[in-house]
């Protein structure tokens, strides 16, 4: 006789997933319209999504001219357009929930998602704003889940001012909003501290990259 696995209260809370959004998450507002929406540990049981990021999903090193020389850029790559199926369920329902808590006031769905691999602490993203497509002219939000490593997320003024920093753990959420895309800058700096591996996964919604 075979026995079919039943699903016990064992079985409960075994899987990677989100916690509730609505009266957690705490909004950070910055000067000139921006904000950064701010939840540690927003995905729970995160392991075993870092473990399917960290695999073979496609990631690819990218290059880019500086000056007269072509350099890789310092993390690995993965873009995910619309509609192309995320590699684990729980960041399916990330998006679900994200949708479903800023659907107001961004009055649009998230589409995209892109990632970031941070291998080590000799990987980073210089400073920048997401203004490619509508991110240049427009309010939009751009939220990260963050797995992994910690590292940090820094923010500063365009046209200077004191920066502000956030400590992106595993399971972490950032919401960058308002005009944070214009008027800021961020980026996630070089660390000599021995770090392991950080994915950052980036929804954002269409003509935002
Ligand atoms: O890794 C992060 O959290 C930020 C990545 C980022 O800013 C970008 O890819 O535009
Ligand atoms: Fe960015």
């Amino acid at each position: 006789m075979t026995v079919a696995h039943q699903p016990s209260m064992w079985d409960i809370g075994t899987t990677a997933a989100t916690t509730p959004l609505a009266g957690r998450v705490v909004r950070h507002r910055l000067a000139h319209g921006a904000w950064v929406d701010h939840l540690p540990g927003w995905v729970e049981r995160s392991d075993e999504v870092l473990e399917v990021l960290l695999g073979d999903i496609g990631w690819r090193a990218d290059r880019r001219q500086m000056y007269d020389r072509e350099v890789a850029v310092p993390r690995l790559l993965r873009w995910f357009g619309a509609g192309e199926a995320l590699p684990h369920p729980a960041l399916i329902q990330a998006r679900r929930a994200l949708d479903a808590h800023y659907l107001p006031e961004l009055g649009e769905p998230f589409v995209s998602a892109g990632m970031c691999l941070y291998r080590d602490g000799r990987d980073s993203v210089a400073w920048h704003g997401d203004r490619v497509g509508r991110g240049r002219s427009q309010d939009t939000l751009v939220a990260i889940v963050s797995f992994g490593s910690p590292r940090a997320l820094m923010l500063r003024p365009v046209g200077g001012g004191a920066s502000v920093r956030f400590s992106l753990g595993h399971g972490d959420l950032v919401v960058m909003g308002g005009s944070c895309q214009r008027t800021w800058e961020h980026c996630v700096p070089k660390t000599a501290k021995p770090v392991g591996p950080r994915v950052s996964v980036q929804f954002r919604p269409r003509g935002v990259a």
